[in-house]
């Protein structure tokens, strides 16, 4: 794919130490989830301060156009679970059942959780999305879908785009997945199982699953809208079908999107305090704490919120963050810069990302004079003296603010397309100049 005409964002580089306040917006999974649970749910439902990005919005869209309504009101979203869960008022006999579109956009959660949603419906519903959708991997949700007697139209590819024919209900039952490349297939049936007839009886087999805390999160906002889900067996997800309760709900802030702010801090020795980050949650961003923390932060959490500072020391780590995926890309960029060398493992699912993260962080990185080889499942880094130039992003938000972070303390670092940030963080060059003084 070529992306030579995409413009070109040189990154400021930092003056001096960074010190800033840095309030960040709601959390991507939590809102998508609370959508999703909102849809199905049996009355209307308050988010307040939601993610308002692409990947959210595409997430609205998507269950809009499956019968859900969701209204902006100021800061907050009311939804209204409208024709989910089922309807009961199919096509009149004699006329066409309907046929719906699902932009995916390059939006993991939508692709992964809303077909389940779509088999609910009596119709048919087309799933497709951006380029770099299109390789990411769907097979185990076509092969799901399939188990659970959900016909599903797919070129036999295992990706976008294919169609899911609903019938108004989906039985449910036993169901076993290989959930390796994607915690997401397990969270978007998780998400769907309690409206199946029979519920879901979830078995994963294969290699780890990734993304723990995202499982986690999933089975968290289930049991708070009063869906009775087991999951004491490793590798096995057991929900009971009936109803979701309607709730309201305050979005967490986004503690993976806080990391290019945080990493900003440790790189140039400075300060910044993200206010209303949790005590206790579920989302991954918050190993933060303890990644930067080993790479030679200071951190403290209280009711003020995290802060993080640099301690003019910058080491490398060798981490397994199979757990915690998405923190990859503003790691890899900070141990770049360390005075010692860095190994991250349990990485492989990173290459069905928004892009191959593991070849794109190597090639981008080795582009800066730096020198990072990939492994079978993960990345190691040796620090080098970098220099400036292009770093690309691949349509990837998180390869796109890697670069901002390499370019603090990089002169002349160019990032590919920094609006693709807009997936989860839109507004971002603007965050960063206000961090940046
Ligand atoms: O369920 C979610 O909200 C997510 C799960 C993870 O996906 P993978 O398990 O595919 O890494 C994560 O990387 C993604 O950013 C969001
Ligand atoms: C992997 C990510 O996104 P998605 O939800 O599209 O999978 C991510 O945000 O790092």
């Amino acid at each position: 794919m070529t992306t030579a005409q995409l413009p070109l964002w040189p990154a400021p580089l930092a003056s001096g130490p960074v010190d800033a306040v840095v309030p960040v917006p709601g959390s991507k999974s939590v809102t998508n989830r609370a959508l999703v649970l909102a849809a199905l749910a049996d009355g209307p439902s308050l988010l307040r301060r939601p993610l308002r990005a692409r990947d959210t919005r595409l997430m609205a869209a998507a269950l809009g156009a499956l019968g859900a309504g969701v209204e902006e009101l100021g800061e907050d979203w009311r939804v209204t679970p409208g024709t989910l869960p089922p309807s009961t008022d199919s096509a009149a006999p004699g006329a066409a059942r309907p046929a719906l579109d699902v932009d995916c956009g390059l939006a993991g959660t939508v692709m992964r959780f809303v077909p389940p949603l779509a088999g609910l419906l009596d119709a048919d519903v087309r799933f497709d999305g951006d380029p770099h959708a299109r390789v990411r991997p769907m097979a185990t949700v076509v092969g799901a879908l399939r188990g659970l007697g959900v016909a599903v139209d797919d070129d036999g590819r295992g990706t976008l785009p294919f169609t899911v024919h609903g019938t108004g209900a989906v039985r449910g039952g036993d169901l076993v997945i290989d959930a390796s490349a994607s915690s997401q297939f397990v969270s978007g049936l998780l998400l769907a199982g309690a409206r199946f007839g029979e519920g879901l009886a979830l078995r994963h087999e294969g290699p780890p699953v990734p993304s723990q805390p995202h499982i986690d999160m999933s089975v968290e906002m289930l049991r708070a809208a009063g869906v009775v889900v087991d999951d004491s067996a490793p590798g096995a997800w057991r929900v009971e079908p009936g109803r979701l309760r309607a709730r309201d709900l305050d979005v967490e802030p986004d503690l993976s999107n806080a990391a290019p702010f945080l990493a900003a801090a440790l790189v140039t020795g400075g300060r910044v305090r993200v206010p209303g980050w949790p005590r206790r949650t579920t989302q991954p961003g918050d190993a933060l704490r303890w990644l930067l923390g080993a790479m030679g932060a200071a951190v403290t959490l209280d009711d003020e919120g995290l802060e993080l500072r640099g301690t003019g020391e910058l080491r490398g780590i060798d981490a397994d963050l199979h757990d915690v995926g998405e923190l990859t890309p503003v790691l890899v960029a900070v141990a770049a810069l360390a005075s010692t060398p860095s190994t991250f493992r349990g990485i492989a699912h990173l290459r069905g990302h928004e892009t191959d993260r593991l070849a794109a962080l190597a090639r981008e990185l080795d582009g800066l004079g730096g020198d990072v080889t990939e492994t079978p499942d993960g990345l190691e880094v040796r620090p080098r003296p970098l220099h400036g130039g292009v770093f690309r992003s691949y349509a990837d938000h998180r390869m796109a603010t890697a670069g901002a972070v390499l370019g603090l303390v990089v002169p002349g670092v160019e990032v590919e397309d920094i609006e693709t940030t807009s997936k989860t963080l839109p507004g971002f060059a603007g965050m960063w100049a206000r961090a940046l003084g």
